[in-house]
């Protein structure tokens, strides 16, 4: 069966492990067999256990799989279900994928992810003030700081204040072990204590905080509270669909966007913020650590952002950050984007085929099949990008090949189901970073590691990115 599927494309030309295939490689996968997947063809396939597997490597044809909903759908690992429970939006597909989809824009508007930026800069705030305690005497490890980090951003942003600090420490603690059960190759089934077992559990209790979350602030938007947060918006954006607001209350609130929302019970929303928490945590977390460990050793990328910092405050260093600076930090943008671009967060999409899929004039993925349209290669295309390899924030102005080449640009994907973050992700990224830079110093203790990419979901640096951080003489003097 396999050779059949195969057909001409790359991949290897019999099962060595007849049955269950490169199992064991697929349970600790590494990021230069991925690479020397890619370099093998434009399309290449494994096969394990059961599952069919073609990769495409190729800008194109990972942009037809990408923006292909009749052929193919996102791929969940079967225990995936599990975790996040059947009824999950995640699973829907087609136009019923489209429509609950249009009901969620209003919650990532820059109208509403400006009401976000206040309690995002608290919990800057917060973790700066623990990566200086941290590391105070030697430098440290930061990536689970990191992730850490960045889970209590997603959760004050979905849930603001409803969400307390001990919940947030609790859910940030063991995020990992959702991460770990949602592996791509891992135990289908939940058996007592395996990873799946914990992962379950840990996704149990968040959305359970999520649910309560969202009966509070049905209360608060039902006594006029301005929104603060993305549940806000959603319970209000229903109430408004429901006529209990009327349209000139409505209108009013600053912030709102009008999208008709049916009415969700509080179970179905905390379901859909665990989709949002589980899309953004590993990837922005991924993003935060190299951008991290990279501005320490560019001390020539830290210096301009820095200058670009002070300068949009006009004077005052400890003005509260706002839509309108981040949108005027132009250098801090293109770092950021350079960033994900040179250390994509996600380098592959996995996908499965609903039916025949003919792909190319003479290959065709076979029905039930999982196809993955890789990002990284169209992001290292040495044609749209000179000197791939290398971090180059510059390659990012205005009206460069980089910038108009807007097709490789596949660090969020494409077509419908496209990453619905990804302004949130920009705004959040930029003014986190550039606040970073301009409070605090950091030194990077480079290893033979450092630059080794550790596949964890997402990418990571495989010695976990150790810093150590020191107040900026800057703002101690200001
Ligand atoms: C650096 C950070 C991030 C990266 C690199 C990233 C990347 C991606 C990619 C590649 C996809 C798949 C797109 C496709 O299939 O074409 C995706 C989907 C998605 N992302 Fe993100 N993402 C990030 C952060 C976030 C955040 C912060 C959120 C939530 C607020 C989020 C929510 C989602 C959702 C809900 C989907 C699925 C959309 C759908 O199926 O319709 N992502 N993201």
């Amino acid at each position: 069966t396999y050779i059949r599927k195969k057909g001409k494309i790359a991949g290897p030309s019999f099962k060595m492990w007849p049955i269950i295939g490169p199992f064991l490689e697929s349970m600790d996968p590494k990021f230069e067999e991925y690479k020397a997947k890619w370099d093998s063809g434009k399309l290449s396939c494994v096969s394990v256990f059961h599952k069919f597997v073609v990769i495409a490597s190729d800008r194109d044809l990972a942009r037809k799989i990408l923006s292909a909903p009749r052929y193919v759908k996102p791929c969940v690992v079967d225990v995936a279900i599990k975790i996040l429970r059947p009824t999950n939006w995640v699973f829907l597909d087609g136009k019923a994928h489209v429509d609950y989809r249009r009901g969620l824009n209003g919650l990532f508007t820059r109208k509403a992810l400006v009401k976000y930026l206040p309690e995002q800069e608290k919990i800057y705030n917060e973790y700066f003030k623990m990566f200086l305690e941290l590391s105070e005497n030697e430098a440290v490890p930061f990536m689970h700081t990191f992730r850490e980090f960045m889970c209590a951003i997603s959760l004050r942003t979905f849930c603001g204040e409803y969400i307390t600090k001990d919940q947030i420490k609790l859910i940030s603690d063991n995020y990992f072990r959702i991460t770990e059960a949602l592996e791509l190759v891992n135990f289908p089934i939940i058996l007592p204590f395996t990873k799946p077992w914990y992962g379950r559990k840990i996704a149990d209790m968040t959305m359970d905080i999520f649910a309560n979350c969202a009966a509070l602030s049905r209360k608060e938007m039902v006594s006029g509270k301005p929104p603060t947060c993305t549940l806000d918006f959603w319970i209000l954006g229903m109430l408004h669909s429901q006529g209990k607001i009327s349209d000139e209350q409505f209108q009013a609130i600053d912030g709102v966007s009008n999208v008709t929302i049916r009415e969700f019970t509080n179970k179905e929303i905390s379901e859909t913020l665990f989709t949002f928490l589980f899309a953004s945590q590993d990837a922005t977390s991924s993003a935060t650590t190299w951008l991290f460990q990279i501005l320490a050793d560019r001390p020539d990328v830290f210096a301009k952002i820095r200058e670009e910092q002070i300068a949009v405050r006009d004077g005052d260093l400890n003005k509260p950050l706002t839509i309108e600076m981040v949108d005027s930090m132009k250098y801090t943008h293109m770092a950021v984007k350079e960033c994900l671009r040179y250390r994509p967060p996600v380098i592959m999409v996995p996908y499965v085929a609903k039916q025949d899929f003919p792909i190319t004039d003479d290959y065709t993925v076979p029905k039930g099949s999982m196809i993955i349209p890789s990002t990284y290669p169209a992001l290292h295309d040495p044609e749209v990008y000179d000197n791939p390899d290398e971090y180059i924030p510059e390659r990012w102005v205005d009206g460069s090949k980089a910038s108009l080449n807007t097709k490789n640009w596949l660090v969020f994907g494409t077509g419908p189901h496209v990453c619905i973050g990804q302004n949130y992700v920009m705004i959040n990224l930029v003014g986190m970073i550039g606040k970073a830079v301009l409070e605090m110093d950091w030194e990077h203790t480079v290893t033979d590691k450092s630059e080794d990419v550790r596949v964890f979901a997402t990418i990571f640096p495989d010695d976990d990115c150790i810093l150590k951080f020191r107040p900026s003489k800057l703002v101690s003097s200001a």
